[in-house]
Formats: structure tokens, C-alpha cells, sequence
């Protein structure tokens, strides 16, 4: 008997295909429903039996689960870079900040895959039927569409083991590369007692401060960059050495050196979401570590001005007489300052704030920066900034003449000019904030060009100088010993210096 050929096995395979599809016409047509229903169950069993591929679904909704399936949202970012390459029908959506726009495959469009050799095919499906007007009489199932995976039966291992991963992993990465970033806070009116579905209340995150744009020493910047960088891809090194994936960050020195621009801007390098903690709405610690497990991974939790969030300061010290005498006195002042509301709402402790920085809870989520920025850095408790609970100290201080040329490049676009000689001079006598220099430099009208501008700032230096000069002057006449450094400092606190810190610490 002669052998039969592949060709001919398939033309026979298609031929009962096509009986089995007339067979069906037929059956749906003339039977009466029960011998339908059988005999179309057997037709099916049987065209799986011929049929050598397999077919995976991955739906929109799960079960009674409200929320979209976490592996439909990545199989639709992973496709949508192909779909808009080969897709015929394709829907447009737009991206984060309305900028940029996302061409996804439509339903029941056909995409192929191609992965170890492997032809896959993927088309959008739906179930249900589309919305009733109100008042409808038909209460139709909710539309829900899915995707339908589908290869040939001998690929079933290399799918279920290395595509299927492939796909999510690399969808994941699309979707954290094209979402949009949020700034979560948790101080809005309680809204999450009312919704009880989160504590936290978000906006859109767009700050647009960027590190080129941060006025600091080059090469300490580079470090910074680096150092975050180097986290936020160690995944591997911290599960090896057994400690939670995060990282802390003391941002300290005077207002208006740029510690939040600096936070924002760390916030853009990683493409991480911003949680900006207000310490005195949280009612306890029981309410601080809800707080914590609602945080999701790639994010930077900001607590500004510490110092002044809580009375954190110093409560694990072993304080000399003196200083307790001192502690007293400055006490008596913050308490008479403060309102006396706010003391009874927050009850959060050092050691609550501890836990919440490294306790077996902030593990929950991983890829998390915290960052403390504070004016008045040694009257914090060394136990809250400690190396390993806040590992880089950074601390930003007043404008260099390196910090000015940032500036200058930034808001002017200017990288030389003859008025630069006179500022660097004017400069190296002067403490004069970042935040100071930058205000000179705004163009004030569009009559005012760099040179303009330049001068304003040379102004500006020439009076805090006169300014410092006066004071020194009247400092001495008063038999006062005059303070080390006169600034051109304004804000919260005016006459506070910070202090040096221990070795490590990172001097901007
Ligand atoms: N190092 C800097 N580089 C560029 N711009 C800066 C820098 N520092 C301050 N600025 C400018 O000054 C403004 C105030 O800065 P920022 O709010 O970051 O200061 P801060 O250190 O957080 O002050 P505070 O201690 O009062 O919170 C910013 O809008 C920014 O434009
Ligand atoms: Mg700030």
C-alpha cells in the first residue's frame, strides 16, 4: 500500500473539516434542540481531537473581580508595539500627559508573534453584549473582551514555560515605561473613610525638574545619579544579601537650596510615583502602617521638613544636664508655637516612624527611596538617620559659582559672558541660596535680556553683602560675638546654620 504524504494528510484533515462544518449547518437547522445540543458537543470533542492547535485565553475581568486582569492589561502593553507594526484595524488611545499617542490592535484583529522559532497568533475577542439603554427590558451580560493565544500543539512546553513569562515581563515594562505617575498625599479630608477603598488621594505627578537643570557641583550630582541608578537595579543584589529592596535619603541645608526640586527630580530619573507623607494627618501608628502597605513598589516616600512634622527629635538621647536644661527651654517655645489641635490629633511615635522606615512591614512592595528633607538636621535622633535606615545624607547647600553656571545656561542661555568675573568674585564672599540666584535670573519682562538679568543678580550679591557687612558691624558694637557666616538666607530659619554630619556625609 502506497504511503500517504503529508499533503495528502492535511487535505484529508481539511476535507472532515469542512463535512464536520456542513454537518453542523445541518444539525443547527433541522434538529430539535436536545439532539442538537449532544450532537454538537461530540462534533466539538472530535474537531479537538483533529485540530493541532491549542488555544489560551487571558480575560479582561476575572470572576467577580471588579478590577482588570493584571495579565490582560500586560499581554495588551506587550502587543501593542507589535499590533500597530502588523494590525490592519487598529484603535488610538492617548498616553500619559495627552503627548504622545498609543495604536493598539482592534476586536477580532489577527496579530502573529514569532518567539524561539515559534509562529503565534493572538486576536482581541469579545463576550456579552454591548450596554442597554436605561430602561431596556433585555439585561444583557456586560461586554468583556479577551485575548486568544494560539499555536501549534508541539510548542506547548516552550509556551507554558518561557513566552507566557516573556510576555508579561515585557508588558509590565511597557506599562511602567507609558503610565502615567502620580503624586499621592495622604493630608486630603479623610476622602478614604469615605470611599474605604484608599487612604491615600492622587494627582497626576508632573513636575518637570530634571538633574541637568539642578544648580549643584557636577561631579556630586553625578554621584547621586549614579547611586539611584545602581538601585533601582539591584532587584538581584538585595534578595542576595537579604534586605528589603529600598533605599533612604536625608536631603538637609537651608530653604531654597533645592531639596524638593531634588526629590522631584529623582522622581523623574526613575520614572517612580511620589508619596508626599504628611506626618501630623496621621492619626497613629496602626494608621501609619496602613499607610505603608497601600504603597506600591517604585516610589519615593517623601516626608518634608521632619524636624518639624512631629516631635521626633532626639527622644532616644542620652542627654548631659544641660542639654536636658537646653531641651526644656526650646521646648517650652515649640509648644507655645504650636497648635495645640494638631498635637492631639497625631499620636505617631519615633519608634512607629522607625518601624514604618525598616520594620518587618516595609518590605511590603519593594523598590521604595524614602527621603527626609529637614532645615535643622542635628536636631534630629541619630537613631532615625542612622546609615541603613537613611543611607546617603546628602546636604544641599548655598549657590557655587559651578551651581550659578547651571543656572545661567538654564534660565538665560548663556554659558559665558563678560559679567561672569564679577559674579564668581562677588560670589566667594557671599552665601546667597540657590533659590535666591535663580530669582535674579528670571527675566522680570520680555525687555530684559541675560545681561540684564546678570546684573540683577550682581545687585542682588552686592546687597546681601552691604546686608552681611551691617550686620557683622552691629553684632560687634553690641560686644556680641559675630556669627560665623551672614547670609542672605530667608525663610523659616533665618539665623539656624546646619551642622556637619558624620563621615559619609555627601557635601553639595
Ligand atoms: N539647587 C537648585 N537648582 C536649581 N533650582 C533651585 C535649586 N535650589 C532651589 N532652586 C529653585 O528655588 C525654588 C525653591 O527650591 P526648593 O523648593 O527645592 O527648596 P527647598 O530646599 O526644598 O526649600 P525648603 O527647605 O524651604 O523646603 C525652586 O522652585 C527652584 O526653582
Ligand atoms: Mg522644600
Amino acid at each position: 500500500m502506497a504511503a500517504i504524504t503529508a499533503a495528502e494528510m492535511w487535505t484529508t484533515v481539511g476535507s472532515t473539516i469542512a463535512s464536520f462544518m456542513f454537518l453542523s449547518t445541518i444539525i443547527r437547522q433541522y434538529c430539535p434542540h436536545e439532539v442538537r445540543h449532544f450532537l454538537e458537543k461530540w462534533m466539538h470533542t472530535l474537531a479537538c481531537f483533529f485540530n493541532p492547535y491549542i488555544h489560551v485565553s487571558v480575560h479582561e475581568f476575572t470572576g467577580t473581580r471588579l478590577n482588570r486582569s493584571e495579565a490582560y492589561a500586560a499581554v495588551e502593553a506587550y502587543l501593542s508595539t507589535n499590533s500597530s507594526k502588523s494590525a490592519k484595524r487598529l484603535k488610538l488611545e492617548m498616553e500619559k500627559d495627552n503627548k504622545n499617542i498609543v495604536l493598539s490592535m482592534d476586536e477580532y484583529e489577527k496579530v502573529t508573534d514569532e518567539f524561539q522559532g515559534a509562529e503565534i497568533s493572538w486576536v482581541l475577542g469579545k463576550t456579552g453584549l454591548p450596554q442597554q439603554p436605561m430602561g431596556s427590558v433585555y439585561h444583557s451580560e456586560p461586554e468583556r473582551r479577551f485575548y486568544k493565544l494560539t499555536f501549534h500543539k508541539r510548542y506547548r512546553e516552550m509556551i507554558a514555560e518561557s513566552y507566557l513569562q516573556h510576555v508579561m515581563k515585557k508588558g509590565k515594562e511597557i506599562r511602567v515605561k507609558n503610565r502615567q505617575r502620580k503624586l499621592y498625599t495622604n493630608g486630603a479630608a479623610n476622602r478614604w473613610f469615605i470611599t474605604k477603598q484608599t487612604m491615600w488621594s492622587d494627582v497626576p505627578f508632573e513636575h518637570p525638574a530634571r538633574f541637568e537643570s539642578i544648580a549643584m557641583e557636577a561631579e556630586k550630582k553625578q554621584e547621586i545619579i549614579e547611586d539611584l541608578l545602581h538601585f533601582s537595579q539591584s532587584k538581584d543584589f538585595y534578595a542576595r544579601i537579604g534586605k528589603a529592596w529600598k533605599r533612604g535619603y536625608l536631603l538637609y541645608g537651608p530653604p531654597g537650596t533645592g531639596k524638593s526640586t531634588m526629590i522631584a527630580a529623582m522622581a523623574n530619573l526613575l520614572n517612580y510615583d511620589v508619596y508626599d507623607l504628611e506626618l501630623t494627618a496621621v492619626k497613629d501608628n496602626t494608621e501609619l502602617r496602613k499607610l505603608l502597605i497601600e504603597i506600591t513598589s517604585k516610589s519615593i516616600i517623601v516626608i518634608e521638613d521632619i524636624d518639624c512634622s512631629l516631635d521626633l527629635t532626639g527622644q532616644r538621647k542620652k542627654k548631659t544636664e544641660k542639654e536636658t536644661e537646653d531641651k526644656n527651654e526650646q521646648g517650652k517655645k515649640e509648644t507655645n508655637s504650636k497648635d495645640p489641635k494638631e498635637e492631639s490629633i497625631s499620636r505617631v511615635t519615633l519608634s512607629g516612624l522607625l518601624n514604618f522606615i525598616d520594620g518587618l512591614w516595609s518590605a511590603i512592595g519593594g523598590e521604595r527611596i524614602i527621603v527626609f528633607t529637614t532645615n535643622y538636621v542635628e536636631k534630629l535622633d541619630p537613631a532615625l538617620i542612622r546609615r541603613g535606615r537613611m543611607d546617603k545624607h546628602i546636604e544641599l547647600s548655598y549657590c557655587s559659582f559651578e551651581g550659578f553656571k547651571v543656572l545661567a545656561k538654564n534660565y538665560l542661555l548663556v554659558e559665558a559672558h563678560p559679567l561672569f568675573e564679577t559674579i564668581e568674585r562677588l560670589m566667594e564672599g557671599t552665601k546667597i541660596t540657590p533659590a535666591d540666584v535663580a530669582e535674579a535670573l528670571m527675566p522680570k519682562s520680555f525687555r530684559e535680556d541675560a545681561e540684564k538679568c546678570l546684573s540683577n543678580l550682581i545687585q542682588a550679591l552686592e546687597e546681601a553683602k552691604k546686608k552681611a557687612a551691617t550686620k557683622k558691624a552691629e553684632e560687634e558694637s553690641r560686644g556680641k560675638e559675630p556669627a560665623k557666616d551672614d547670609s542672605l538666607v530667608q525663610g523659616k530659619h533665618e539665623t539656624e546654620e546646619p551642622q556637619g554630619l558624620d563621615d559619609g556625609a555627601v557635601l553639595l
